[in-house]
């Protein structure tokens, strides 16, 4: 049995470090993320972890860990932006409300897939100008959903979340924990 960490995020591989776990292999699957039409952003984001973990080539014996993280603002999906300008606009969008961060992580071993989604509520502050453009020109908006990073500067304007730290970041460690355990994972070194 290996397991196959099926992600290109460097956030995913650290926070599965944190819990002792070191993938086998990192093999980043490659599928569509368009939004079907009036899809909501839960059973999108689902969709997404599902599809990724589908999508990993591995031996029926291997379990694949695949996740995505989605921001929500209402039923709005708000991606990885494009570019800064639409950094921007999602910025706006979230600066001064409250909105959800959907991570959701899907296992998979053989033809059995087990997941789960994570649902954090999360408040942004209205941001400055200053605040705003010295956002943009760090960089650190892109490849994130939403246009931010908790763990980074942004976590300047972020005073306030009810939910899993670790899911805003993009991999719950406290569930993913319990879907490689239900995968029959050795997580505390037990052997089977
Ligand atoms: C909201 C937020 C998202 N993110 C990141 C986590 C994810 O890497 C990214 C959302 O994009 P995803 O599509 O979930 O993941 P990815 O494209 O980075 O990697 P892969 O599909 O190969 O697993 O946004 C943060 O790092 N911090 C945050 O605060």
């Amino acid at each position: 049995m290996k397991l196959i960490l099926g992600s290109a995020s460097p956030r995913r591989k650290d926070l599965l470090a944190q819990l002792g776990v070191v993938p086998d292999a990192i093999l980043p699957p490659d599928i569509d993320e368009d939004p079907k039409p009036r899809e909501l952003p839960r059973p999108y984001c689902a969709r997404l972890a599902r599809e990724k973990a589908q999508a990993v080539s591995a031996d029926p014996d291997d379990i694949v860990l695949c996740a995505d993280t989605t921001v929500a603002l209402g039923r709005r999906i708000l991606g990885k932006p494009a570019d800064a300008g639409e950094a921007a606009a999602f910025l706006t969008l979230l600066g001064g409300r409250r909105h959800q961060v959907i991570t959701a992580v899907a296992v998979r071993r053989g033809a059995r897939l087990w997941s789960r989604e994570v649902v954090t509520d999360v408040k942004m502050k209205r941001l400055s100008d200053v605040e705003l453009n010295g956002y943009l020109a760090s960089g650190e908006w892109q490849g994130k959903a939403g246009g931010y990073a908790i763990q980074g500067l942004a976590g300047a304007f972020i005073p306030w979340i009810s939910g899993s730290f670790t899911g805003v970041v993009g991999l719950p460690v406290a569930e993913t924990a319990a879907l490689l355990a239900a995968a029959g994972y050795p997580l505390y070194g037990e052997t089977a």
